[in-house]
Parts: C-alpha cells; sequence; structure tokens
C-alpha cells in the first residue's frame, strides 16, 4: 500500500516537474524580457516583446502584411518600435545610414539561412568572407562592364519585342511582369553562363525556371520562422515538396541545368575563351577564387526586383495619360527611328525617363521586408520612401518630383538598392536594364491597362502546362509541334483569368507580390507591337 502511495507521489512529482518547468521557465522568459532586457524601456506591442511570433503571425498568416503593421506601429509608437524580444524597427531617415553603412553591424543570419544559399553573397552573413565574395563580385557589375555586355540586354530586349509582336496576334492580352522577368532572368544567364535558356521565348514568359523561382518566395518565409523544417523540406523527394511549393520541379531542373553547365566548364576551361565578351563564370570558376558561385541567387536577386520596377513603371505610366504623353515625346524627339536601338547612354541623358525610373524605383521596393543587421535593428526602405516629409503625396507617382529645382537632395533618400558595404552588386545592371526595357517598351510598344490576374491561379495553370511542355521534351517528345499548338491553348486559358479590374490608384492589390509574397495579384497589359 505504502509503495503505491510513494509511486503515485512519484509520479505525481514527475508530472509537475514536466509541467511546472517549461511554464517556470517561459514565466522567466516572459518576466525576464519584459522587465529587464536591455530594450525592456522601447515602446512596443506587449506579445512583439515576449516573442518573435508576432512577426511570424503577420509574415505568415497576415500573408506578408507585417509592412502595413509596421507603419500602423510607428503610428502608435513613434519612430523606434521594439518588434520582437531582441528587435528594433526604426522609421527615422536618419537611422537607415546608420543602420546600413555601419561597416561593422553583420547581416542576420535567422533572415538569410533561410533562403537556402550559403555559398551566395546576399546571404553570407560573416563580414571577412563576405568581403572576399564581394571583392570578385562587385568589379563584375562594374559601370564598365554593364556596358561592354549591353549589346547582350539589347539583344534580349529585342528577342522579347519580336516573340510579344508574334504573341499579340493570338492572344493580346500579356502578363508583363512575367514578360520583364523573363527578359532580366535571360540577361542574368546569358551574362553568367553565355548561354540562352530560351526564357524569353518560352510559352507565355512562363518558364519553369521563372515560375519555381518565384513560388518558392512563400516558402522562403516559412523557413524563416520556423528553422525546424528547413531541413525536413530540404530532404523531402520532389514530388512531396511540390505540394508546398508548385514548380520546383522546374527550378530544380533549371539549377541542374545550370550545374551541368558549370561541370562542363570546369572540366574544360577553353570553352569560356570561345565566348564573345567576358562572362561572370570566366571570374567566378577561376581557380584561385576558391568558391563556387551563388548561381542560383544572382538570378533570384535580378529577375524579380528588375521587373518589380518596370512593372510599377508601366502600371503607373499608362494610368497616367499626361505622364505618357510626355515620356513618349521624349523618347520620340531623340529617337527618331523605331526600327533602330538606342544606347544606353543616350538613353541615360533623358531626363523625364530618368525620372520615370527614379520614380518607379521609388515606390516598387528591391526589397520591401527590413533587412536585419545584429544586434538586430532594421529599418524598411518604404520608410524612407513613404516618408510624406521628404516626398509629399508619397504614394502618388510623380516623375516630376525628380525635376522640380533642388530635387537633387531626394536621392539622398532613394534606397532602393540600400546603402553601405551590403548594396545591391547588380546595381549598374539594374539601372542598364530599367532605361532600356522601359525606352523600348514606350518608344515600340502601344499598350494599356487590362485588368489583373491572381496570380495563384494563373500560377497553377501555368505550372501544370509547363511540366507537360518539360514531359514532351524528351528525345522523342514533338515538342516544337506541340509547344505551337499548346501555345494558343495556354493563352486563352490564362486570358480567363482576368478576375479583378485594374487597380484605380496605387496597384496596391498587387503590392504583397512585390514583397516577395507571390500569392495575391499581379498586373495584366495589353500590349500590341
Ligand atoms: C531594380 C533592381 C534591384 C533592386 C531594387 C535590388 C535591391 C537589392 C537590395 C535592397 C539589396 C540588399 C540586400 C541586403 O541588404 O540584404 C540587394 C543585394 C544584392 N543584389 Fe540587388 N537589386 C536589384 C537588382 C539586382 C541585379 C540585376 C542583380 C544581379 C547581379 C542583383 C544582385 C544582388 C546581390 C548579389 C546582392 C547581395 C549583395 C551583398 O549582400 O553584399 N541585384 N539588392
Amino acid at each position: 500500500m505504502d509503495r503505491v502511495f510513494l509511486d503515485s507521489i512519484t509520479r505525481h512529482s514527475l508530472l509537475t516537474v514536466v509541467v511546472a518547468l517549461p511554464v517556470a521557465y517561459a514565466a522567466y522568459l516572459g518576466v525576464s524580457r519584459l522587465y529587464f532586457h536591455p530594450l525592456s524601456r522601447v515602446p512596443g506591442p506587449l506579445l512583439a516583446s515576449l516573442t518573435d511570433y508576432y512577426v511570424t503571425y503577420y509574415d505568415i498568416a497576415k500573408d506578408g502584411q507585417m509592412v502595413h503593421q509596421l507603419g500602423r506601429l510607428h503610428a502608435r509608437y513613434g519612430p523606434i518600435v521594439r518588434i520582437g524580444p531582441n528587435k528594433l524597427h526604426f522609421a527615422d531617415p536618419k537611422a537607415f545610414d546608420l543602420i546600413y553603412r555601419d561597416v561593422r553591424l553583420p547581416k542576420e543570419p535567422w533572415f538569410y539561412d533561410a533562403f537556402n544559399v550559403p555559398l551566395s553573397l546576399f546571404a553570407i552573413c560573416d563580414i571577412p568572407k563576405a568581403k572576399e565574395a564581394a571583392s570578385v563580385l562587385r568589379p563584375l557589375f562594374s559601370r564598365k562592364n554593364i556596358l561592354q555586355v549591353e549589346g547582350v540586354i539589347q539583344d534580349v530586349i529585342s528577342h522579347f519585342l519580336q516573340v510579344l509582336s508574334q504573341r499579340s496576334k493570338s492572344s493580346p492580352r500579356t502578363n508583363l511582369h512575367r514578360g520583364f522577368a523573363s527578359i532580366t532572368m535571360e540577361v542574368i544567364t546569358t551574362y553568367s553562363f553565355a548561354k540562352s535558356y530560351g526564357v524569353v521565348a518560352y510559352p507565355s514568359f512562363s518558364h519553369p525556371g521563372l515560375v519555381g523561382f518565384q513560388n518558392s518566395n512563400f516558402i522562403i518565409f516559412v523557413m524563416r520562422h520556423f528553422p525546424l523544417l528547413r531541413s525536413v523540406f530540404f530532404a523531402m523527394p520532389l514530388w512531396l515538396a511540390g505540394w508546398f511549393v508548385p514548380g520546383i520541379y522546374g527550378r530544380r531542373q533549371f539549377i541542374q541545368a545550370l550545374d551541368e553547365q558549370i561541370a562542363g566548364i570546369l572540366e574544360d576551361p577553353t570553352v569560356l575563351e570561345k565566348e564573345e565578351h567576358e562572362i561572370v563564370n570566366h571570374h567566378l570558376l577561376n581557380p584561385k577564387v576558391g568558391r563556387k558561385p551563388g548561381r542560383r541567387e544572382l538570378i533570384r536577386a535580378s529577375d524579380i526586383t528588375t521587373a518589380n520596377a518596370c512593372i510599377v513603371a508601366a502600371f503607373n505610366v499608362l494610368k497616367n495619360p499626361e505622364i505618357e504623353v510626355r515620356l513618349r515625346k521624349e523618347l520620340m524627339e531623340t529617337w527618331p527611328e523605331v526600327e533602330t536601338q538606342l544606347s544606353l547612354e543616350r538613353l541615360e541623358k533623358l531626363p523625364y525617363l530618368t525620372a520615370v525610373i527614379k520614380e518607379a524605383l521609388r515606390l516598387s521596393h528591391g526589397v520591401v521586408s527590413p533587412l536585419p543587421r545584429v544586434t538586430i535593428v532594421s529599418m524598411g526602405q518604404s520608410f524612407m520612401h513613404y516618408n510624406p516629409e521628404i516626398f509629399p503625396n508619397p504614394k502618388e507617382f510623380r516623375p516630376e518630383r525628380w525635376l522640380a529645382k533642388g530635387s537633387s537632395d531626394l536621392e539622398n533618400y532613394l534606397v532602393p538598392f540600400n546603402k553601405g558595404p551590403r548594396m545591391c552588386t547588380g546595381m549598374n545592371l539594374a539601372w542598364a536594364e530599367l532605361y532600356l526595357i522601359i525606352g523600348n517598351m514606350f518608344r515600340k510598344v502601344d499598350m494599356e491597362l487590362a485588368g489583373t490576374v491572381n496570380s495563384v491561379i494563373a500560377n497553377a495553370t501555368m505550372i501544370i502546362v509547363a511540366v507537360i511542355l518539360y514531359e514532351l521534351e524528351s528525345p522523342e517528345g514533338p515538342i516544337s509541334d506541340a509547344k505551337q499548338w499548346l501555345q494558343p491553348v495556354f493563352a486563352s486559358v490564362l486570358s480567363h483569368f482576368r478576375t479583378l479590374p485594374a487597380p484605380s490608384s496605387h496597384p496596391s492589390s498587387y503590392w504583397p507580390l512585390f514583397s516577395g509574397l507571390a500569392r495575391t495579384d499581379s498586373s495584366q497589359i495589353d500590349s500590341t507591337t
């Protein structure tokens, strides 16, 4: 009897310890975070001071809305807000320089590891390692180098215009966001690998590699907030991973193709000598460098960001007839022969085109998520770009603000490429692409807005068709014939997904797409060349 009694006490105590320990630990954490933490005096919501899952809720359950929540928090608590137990967010323009120009502040691994590209400069947090990687990569994207590969960008854009012209005969409606992303993806792969992967020519501008890259954005948010899931997800067979990231199949196939090419170059480096211009891999595959290039991130970094800026420009110019007339007039006067190509250097001298691009960069932000630096401080670009004291009526697309007297001071507050030691490596390439794409589009193409498409449904459809096309691409498969008949079917299916009217002012309905969550709407633009 005594023994039974003792046993039950032991069981009870064990149970009490099992329950009480975590509760006590949570209470200890809560009290220390609220009252004894160095940030405990910084204002912010109680829940955010207690747990990082406050941000998780807005990033995941609220579909990437943290950026809007940050705006509300700053309105309530002031320019510095505690958004996590160890995290501060700033909304003061002076803080931007202090955070991002400080060479001592490394990138924050929690945020960058989720991209799963440890070799890419973008995700390297260790300062000496990042310096080493940057010393190889940055010179390749110098202005001098970009001018040398201008021909590549010009050729890709000309090809794109041809494809668009062909397409407009069978399907006048085009998702130009995909179109622009196809241009930038083709440019970066050609510049890096001296090989066209047929991205621009792919039906409906939906190359599986491109769709796969774009669709993996959401999973990055999940990986960021639930790091334990990373190893589970990356160990999954492709068919299962495809349930979570539709299109991952195309992405893996594409990466495999890039890997094979890299392996080919490493086996026989003389193939590089045959290229007309120096390509990124001339340098990255140099044995002295001793590291494999972060090939995926160059593609990710370059396709969506530049395409976002282009679509914001196209959308807003078409929305405002007086802006469109002024832009087309400037282009026409400098570029009377429409069949020719105009050089980047001449386009760069056009003040109104330049103002349109700056305004597009201001409103599109390359990366909306605040980019965290240890000890965890960050400030989202939108808190510079949407500051009404710097940019009156900040949500309006007004290129004229860049032409007004004293506007050169505004440049300090235009930070789409970030500032400081980790600012965008591809900035010169991005500027070149923006001039050439927007210049060409508004000189050579007549367009009008044609509503918006729900990109979740459109993506799913594109992926199914993309997979079918890939399957057909076996040696026996009649791929070219199949593409010919599938393309119009595909285009007409897609045109039925025009579910929403064009947004009436700023395209806020597809804003989350720009924040990297490809889950809402992207604009559709009627195009006829
Ligand atoms: C309009 C177009 C673009 C925008 C707005 C943009 C924006 C940005 C921003 C904000 C960062 C800083 C990220 C951070 O601090 O973590 C960044 C980094 C980077 N970008 Fe871009 N980007 C654009 C185009 C490109 C292109 C075309 C390339 C192609 C090479 C590129 C390559 C990179 C790389 C490699 C980094 C990492 C730099 C480092 O961490 O040191 N970007 N970009």
